[in-house]
C-alpha cells in the first residue's frame, strides 16, 4: 500500500475511534483509543504515514475535547518513539520514557497555565490519566503487533532487529502491564464509585442531621416566642414585670441576640438586652416603628408565629439575623407582637464538629446565606449561586465550585423553607483517585524493573546453552551429549540433539571425503608421473622419445663442449623399413623397431650414454667421455648386433640392417646442437646412398 494512502487510512481510523470510541474513566476524564492506530501505523508503516495519522487522530481529539495541544503532544510522541525504536529500545519502554521526560512535563504546563485547572490534585489526576492512556495504547499495540501479517508492514520501513532479551522483556512486560492496567482502571473506577456512594451517604446523613438540629433549634426558639406571647397576653404584667420577663427569656434562650415587644401600632415598647433597648429609647419615636418589618406585619396579618428570611438588624444592632415573632392576641384583638432575633452565627452550634472535613451552608427561601461554615469564603446574607461541576470531577456525585475550591455536597430543605447543604472537600475523592493512579504508576515502574532483571536473566539462560552448542559446532569440537546448563529447555536440547547428529554426519562425511581425496590424489600423482614419463618416453620402445632425448642430451652436450670432452652424435635409420611394413605388416614393423631399441639398450650401458627413438624408424645416440674411436666401435658393434639379430615371424626370420651417420667432436667444439644433428643427418644420408648397412663418420 502506498505510504500516503496507509497514513490516510490509519489516520481516518484514529479519527473515528477518537470521535466515537471513548472510554469514560472518571468525571469528565476518558480514554481515547484512536492513538492506537497512529502508533500501529508507526511500527508497521514508518514515520511519514504515522505523522499523517497523528494529525488526523489529534483532529478527532480536538473535536471531542476542544484541546489543540493534542496535536503537539501526539506528533512529539511519534517523533520520540521513532527515534528510540531506531535505538533498539522496546516500544513500551520507549513510551514510558517519552511520558516521563517529555509528555508529562508538557501536559502539566498545558493543564496549569493554559487550562488553569483549579486544584493541584485534579491536575495530577489529569496528568497521570494522560500517561496511562499513552501506556495503555502502546501496550495494546505491542500485543497486537506480533499478529499482524507481514503484508501490513511497509517494504520501505526497515525494522530494527531486537535482542532476544528485549523481545522477552517486551512480551513479559506487556503480559503483566496490560492486564494490570486494565484491572487497575476498572478497580479504580468501581472503588471511586463506592467512595462516591459512601461520601454521598455520609453527606446525606449530615445534611439530615443539620436539618433536624436547625429545625429543632428554630422550633425551640419559635416555641419560646409563642410561650412568651401567651404569658404576656395571659398575665397582663406591668411594665417592669414585662421587661423582667423579656430579659429572662432573652438570657434563657441563648440563640436570641435581642428581643422586643411592639404594640399594636408597631412601636417598640420593650427590648432586651437593656443596653440595646436604652439605645432605642434615645431614637425619635418614628424610628422605633417596626410596621415595615415582615415579622410585624406578617404576624399581625396571619395572627400566627412567623419566621423571617435573613436580614440585617436595625436599631438593636446591625448583625445579620432571622426574626421570629408571635402576635399578642387578647380576645381576638391584636395588641402587638413579641419578637426574637436569632443570631445567625449561633447556627455554628449545629454544625458538624468532626475535624472540619465537612462544611455547612444554610440559605433561606430567598437563597440568602443564613449560615456558612468558616473556610468557605461566603458572607452571611449574600446570595448563594453555586456552579455545578459534577461532570468534571466525579462520576455521579454532585460537585459545587466556590471561590475556595470544589466541594461534594448533599442538599436538603427544612420545614422553614431553608436549604441545607452538607459539603465535603472534593479533593478527598480526587486525592483518592490520584493515590490510585500514583500507585498504579509506581507498580508499573517496579514491574518494569523487575521484568527487566528477570527477562535478561531468562534470555541469558535460553541463549547461553545455544551459544555453547554453536561454539562447539563451529570449533569442530564434539557437542557433548549431556546439557551443561540446568536452565536448558526441551527445544534447546532438541537443537543440541539435531546438531550433534548433523555434526556426526558431517564428521563421517569429512572422513570419507578425506579418504576419497587421498586416493584421488595418489591416483593423480601416478597419472602425472605417467604423463610426465609419456611426454619424454617413446610408448612403443620405452626409451627416450625425441623430446625426452633433447631435454636430457642437451645438458650433456653443453657440458661436454664446456669441458671439451670427446663427443659423438649418431643418427640411425632402419634400412628399407617400408618394405618390412609392406611385407609383414605394421605389427611386425613395430616389433622390429622394438628390437632395435633393445639392441641400443644392450650396447649403451653408461649413464652418460643417451639414445632415443627420434621418430618413425629413426634413432639417435649421444655419447660423451672416453674417445671418439671407441664411440665408433660401439656404434659399429650396434650395427652388427642388429644385422645379426633375426626377428622371427610366422616361422621365418627377418633380418634388419641399419645405416648410421656419425659425427664426433674432439678438438673443435664450436658447434651448435642443431648443427651437430644436421651433420649426423647428412652422414646418415651418405650411408644410405652408399649402399646402406654401414656407418659414415666424420670428426671436427
Ligand atoms: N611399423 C611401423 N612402421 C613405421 C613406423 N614409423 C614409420 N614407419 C614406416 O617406416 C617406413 C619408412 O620408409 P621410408 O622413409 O620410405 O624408408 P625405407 O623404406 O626405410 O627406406 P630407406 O630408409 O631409404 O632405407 C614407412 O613405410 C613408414 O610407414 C612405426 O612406428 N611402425
Amino acid at each position: 500500500m502506498n505510504q500516503y494512502i496507509s497514513g490516510l487510512v490509519y489516520g481516518a481510523l484514529a479519527l473515528i475511534a477518537n470521535l466515537y470510541f471513548v472510554l469514560p474513566v472518571y468525571g469528565n476524564l476518558s480514554l481515547h483509543l484512536g492513538e492506537f492506530f497512529v502508533i500501529f501505523c508507526l511500527v508497521t508503516r514508518g514515520l511519514s504515514p504515522a505523522l499523517m495519522a497523528s494529525i488526523l487522530g489529534s483532529l478527532g481529539l480536538y473535536i471531542t475535547t476542544g484541546n489543540p495541544w493534542f496535536f503537539a503532544v501526539s506528533i512529539l510522541e511519534i517523533l520520540v518513539l521513532h527515534y528510540l525504536l531506531k535505538k533498539e529500545i522496546v516500544l513500551l519502554v520507549a513510551d514510558l520514557l517519552f511520558w516521563l521526560l517529555i509528555g508529562l512535563p508538557i501536559t502539566y504546563l498545558v493543564i496549569v497555565f493554559i487550562y488553569e485547572v483549579s486544584t493541584q490534585d485534579f491536575a495530577h489526576v489529569v496528568l497521570l490519566k494522560q500517561a496511562l492512556n499513552g501506556i495503555l495504547i502502546v501496550s495494546i499495540v505491542s500485543l497486537v503487533r506480533p499478529f499482524a501479517p507481514a503484508s501490513w508492514y511497509s517494504k520501505n520501513y526497515t525494522r530494527t532487529t531486537l535482542k532476544l532479551s528485549s523481545r522477552i522483556f517486551e512480551v513479559s512486560l506487556i503480559s503483566i502491564a496490560l492486564p494490570s492496567l486494565i484491572v487497575a482502571l476498572i478497580l479504580s473506577d468501581s472503588s471511586a464509585d463506592n467512595a462516591e456512594k459512601q461520601i454521598s451517604q455520609l453527606l446525606k446523613i449530615k445534611a439530615e442531621n443539620h436539618v433536624d438540629s436547625i429545625e429543632s433549634h428554630v422550633q425551640h426558639h419559635r416555641d419560646a416566642i409563642d410561650s412568651l406571647a401567651l404569658l404576656l397576653v395571659e398575665f397582663q404584667l406591668d411594665e417592669t414585670k414585662t421587661r423582667e420577663l423579656l430579659e429572662k427569656w432573652n438570657s434563657t434562650y441563648e440563640g436570641f441576640l435581642t428581643m422586643l415587644i411592639a404594640d399594636a401600632s408597631g412601636s417598640i415598647i420593650h427590648g432586651s438586652p437593656k443596653t440595646a433597648f436604652d439605645k432605642i429609647t434615645q431614637l425619635p419615636a418614628s424610628e422605633r416603628i417596626v410596621t415595615d418589618r415582615s415579622y410585624f406585619y406578617v404576624a399581625k396579618k396571619t395572627e400566627q408565629n412567623f419566621i423571617s428570611t435573613a436580614f440585617k438588624g436595625r436599631g438593636f444592632g446591625h448583625a445579620p439575623i432571622v426574626a421570629i415573632s408571635s402576635p399578642l392576641l387578647r380576645n381576638g384583638d391584636f395588641k402587638g407582637i413579641v419578637q426574637g432575633s436569632l443570631d445567625l452565627p449561633q447556627f455554628d452550634g449545629s454544625d458538624n464538629k468532626e475535624g472540619r472535613v465537612s462544611y455547612l451552608i444554610v440559605t433561606d427561601s430567598n437563597n440568602s446565606i443564613v449560615y456558612a461554615s468558616d473556610g468557605l469564603g461566603l458572607e452571611n446574607l449574600s446570595r448563594f449561586e453555586p456552579v455545578d461541576e459534577t461532570i468534571t470531577f466525579t462520576n455521579t456525585l454532585p460537585v459545587l465550585t466556590l471561590s475556595t475550591g470544589n466541594y461534594l455536597y448533599h442538599f436538603e430543605d427544612s420545614k422553614q423553607g431553608w436549604n441545607i447543604y452538607a459539603l465535603a472537600d472534593a479533593s478527598q475523592l480526587i486525592g483518592f483517585y490520584k493515590q490510585n493512579f500514583y500507585r498504579l504508576m509506581v507498580a508499573l515502574f517496579l514491574i518494569s524493573i523487575l521484568g527487566l532483571v528477570f527477562t535478561r536473566r531468562l534470555s541469558k539462560q535460553i541463549t547461553d546453552p545455544l551459544v555453547g552448542i554453536v561454539k562447539s559446532f563451529a570449533a569442530h569440537k564434539v557437542i557433548v551429549q549431556e546439557p551443561n546448563s540446568i536452565y536448558t529447555s526441551k527445544e534447546v536440547e532438541s537443537v543440541r540433539y539435531q546438531l550433534r547428529e548433523a555434526q556426526q554426519l558431517t564428521l563421517e562425511y569429512q572422513e570419507n571425503l578425506k579418504e576419497e581425496v587421498a586416493a584421488k590424489t595418489s591416483e593423480l600423482i601416478a597419472m602425472n608421473e605417467r604423463l610426465e614419463k609419456m611426454s619424454v618416453e617413446d610408448e612403443l620402445t620405452k626409451i627416450y622419445n625425441r623430446r625426452g632425448f633433447e631435454a636430457a642430451a642437451n645438458e650433456a652436450f653443453k657440458l661436454a663442449c664446456r669441458n671439451r670432452t670427446a663427443l659423438t652424435f649418431a643418427m640411425l635409420d632402419i634400412d628399407h623399413f617400408k618394405r618390412v611394413n609392406d611385407t609383414w605388416g605394421h605389427v611386425v614393423g613395430d616389433e622390429c623397431i622394438v628390437m632395435v631399441a633393445k639392441e641400443l639398450k644392450k650396447v649403451f650401458l653408461r649413464e652418460t650414454d643417451f639414445y632415443a627413438r627420434y621418430g618413425g624408424e629413426e634413432f639417435v645416440v649421444l655419447l660423451t667421455g672416453g674417445n671418439t674411436d671407441k664411440h665408433c666401435r660401439m656404434l659399429e658393434q650396434l650395427r652388427k648386433d642388429i644385422e645379426n639379430h633375426k626377428v622371427a615371424v610366422d616361422g621365418e626370420n627377418i633380418s634388419l640392417t641399419v645405416s648410421i651417420g656419425v659425427f664426433s667432436l674432439k678438438e673443435d667444439f664450436n658447434i651448435s646442437y642443431h648443427q651437430l644433428v644436421s651433420k649426423a643427418d647428412k652422414l646418415l644420408y651418405q650411408s644410405k646412398t652408399e649402399g646402406r648397412n654401414r656407418i659414415s663418420s666424420d670428426c671436427q
